[in-house]
């Protein structure tokens, strides 16, 4: 598993350890780390030109050491002090032992645009805001350079706590974090800024207290799935009902059921108009054409997509809700639904809105879901106490109480972009529920899988072919 640690846990933990070990120790390990990443990246460090941007904290301290370590193997390494007269003391005096010369913000664009490499020092995690003004034009020419950008610890700019970008950023194509992630790492829009993340160890793990984020990897979600046993039948395993499609939208109910069919569950019951064309693709669904209550027992409930607006749909969300099993809620069901029932239930209930479904239910923006996804996540979490699996290019997954940390999942790909791909979701999902998992396993297991369906079936893809390749997903994380 991936932690996300806040930065005030980070600072904690640093302190505690830092009083054991001699000065410029935890320094010099993250350094260390940064340097051989750098060198990774270069093609050659001997001659290589690097370009050092370093502001006036212990960021831009890594960044000259970094570069005085490249300077004593060949690169030629300029340094651009943001603040020259606050610059850091050891670094700089580093830097320039080893040969690295040191030019001033104006001169910057100039060197960045005949770089190899830049190293991006000007802030880490005690940044504040975005980039200040002076700042923006170093971001911009690396940007446009040729140069790989490196960023230390986070790309400048970014918010180390929520993952927002306040105003302009460094877009990096490799961030070197140290010790752990931070919630920047993971969340979007700063994990775009990040590009690929490598993690460095500075021995901070054991004095670090809890996390506020987890990024579930192949081995924790293979312990979770379940695994049929040799005693197994259709109701051991779980059965889900879906409550999906309309005569307008047919399609919503055979998605649904084909994510419903790769999830845990040992049995789909289908409830709704549009059985007929269910059946034509997946004959091993029991359908019915009632009300949910008329259906059959089912373990879990996922009800809404392609429902539209009727009546019957709103009744059927009713009905489903006032069922004592978990009940996984999307799409027109988030409209439908009433949010006091929701709120009052006691069995569980996850949400799984896309950023304009959870900004309708919030009252927020659209744009402000999209900018601030965990505080989103949280806040309709912790509102209407159920589970939230706020869908986009970085899924995240919120728990009711905010103790717990929030998932974020590492598997999502822009191909996933395509209509119908949620509905898909939300049948996985719901199988998973109705195989007993915990809401938030289910939820992050769930997303998990669809995202890597999707990797595993490569390239343009139709929301079938991820129901399709969610099988081959599910045989991968268990080797
Ligand atoms: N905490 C840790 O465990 C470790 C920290 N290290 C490094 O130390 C960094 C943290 O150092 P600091 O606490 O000195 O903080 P930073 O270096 O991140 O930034 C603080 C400085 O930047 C200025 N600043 C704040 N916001 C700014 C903005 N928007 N634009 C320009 N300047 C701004 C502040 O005035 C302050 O002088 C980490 O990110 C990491 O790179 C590593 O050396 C090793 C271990
Ligand atoms: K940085």
């Amino acid at each position: 598993m991936r932690l996300g640690h806040s930065v005030e846990v980070v600072r904690a933990a640093e302190g505690a350890l830092m009083a054991r070990l001699p000065e410029g120790t935890l320094m010099q390990r993250a350094v260390a780390g940064l340097a051989a990443v750098c060198t990774q990246v270069l093609d050659g460090v001997y001659g290589a030109r690097v370009v050092v941007l370093a502001g006036s904290g212990d960021n831009g301290g890594d960044a000259l050491f970094a570069g005085a370590r490249l300077a004593r193997r060949g690169a030629g390494v300029t340094a651009v002090l943001l603040t020259p007269d606050r610059a850091h003391a050891g670094g700089l005096a580093a830097l320039r032992a080893a040969g690295g010369r040191v030019v001033g913000v104006e001169d910057g664009p100039a060197v960045i645009a005949r770089a190899a490499l830049v190293l991006d020092g000007i802030t880490g995690i005690g940044g504040k805001g975005g980039l200040r003004a002076r700042a923006v034009p170093l971001a911009e020419a690396a940007h446009r350079s040729r140069a790989a950008v490196v960023a230390v610890d986070l790309p400048s700019g970014v918010d180390a706590d929520t993952g927002e970008v306040h105003g302009a950023a460094v877009r990096a194509d490799v961030t070197v974090t140290f010790g752990t992630h931070k919630p920047a790492h993971l969340i979007d829009p700063a994990a775009e800024f990040a590009g690929v993340t490598h993690f460095v160890d500075i021995g901070l793990g054991p004095e670090l207290a809890g996390p506020v984020l987890e990024a579930l990897q192949h081995a924790d979600v293979a312990a979770l799935l379940p695994r049929p046993a040799g005693e197994s039948d259709k109701y051991r395993r779980g059965v889900i009902g879906v409550v999906a499609g309309s005569r307008r939208y047919p399609g919503a109910a055979v998605l649904a059921v084909s994510g419903a069919l790769r999830g845990a569950a040992g049995g789909v019951r289908y409830v709704g108009p549009v059985g007929d064309a269910v059946l034509a693709r997946h004959p091993e669904t029991m359908v019915s054409s009632g009300s949910p209550h008329q259906a059959g027992r089912v373990q879990a409930w996922a009800v809404g997509p392609g429902l539209g607006d009727g009546a019957d749909a709103r009744a059927a969300v009713a009905e489903v809700l006032a069922s004592d099993v978990p009940v996984l809620v999307d799409a027109d069901g988030l409209r439908l639904m009433d949010p006091e029932t929701v709120r009052g239930r006691t069995a569980p209930t996850l949400l799984t809105p896309h950023a304009g479904e959870a900004a309708a239910l919030l009252g927020w923006a659209r744009e402000d879901v999209e900018a601030r996804r965990l505080t989103a996540v949280r806040t309709l979490a912790e509102r209407l106490r159920v589970t939230v699996l706020l869908k986009g290019s970085t899924t995240l997954i919120a728990d009711p109480d905010p103790d717990v940390p929030v998932r974020a999942n590492p598997t999502g790909v822009s191909w996933l972009a395509t209509a119908g791909s949620g509905d898909v979701l939300s049948g996985i999902t719901g199988s998973l529920l109705a195989g007993s998992l915990p809401t938030r396993d289910a939820a992050s297991c769930g997303a998990y899988l669809h995202g890597l369906a999707a990797r595993v079936a490569r390239g343009p893809l139709s929301a079938l072919d991820v129901a399709d390749a969610v099988p081959e997903a599910w045989r991968s994380v268990y080797v």
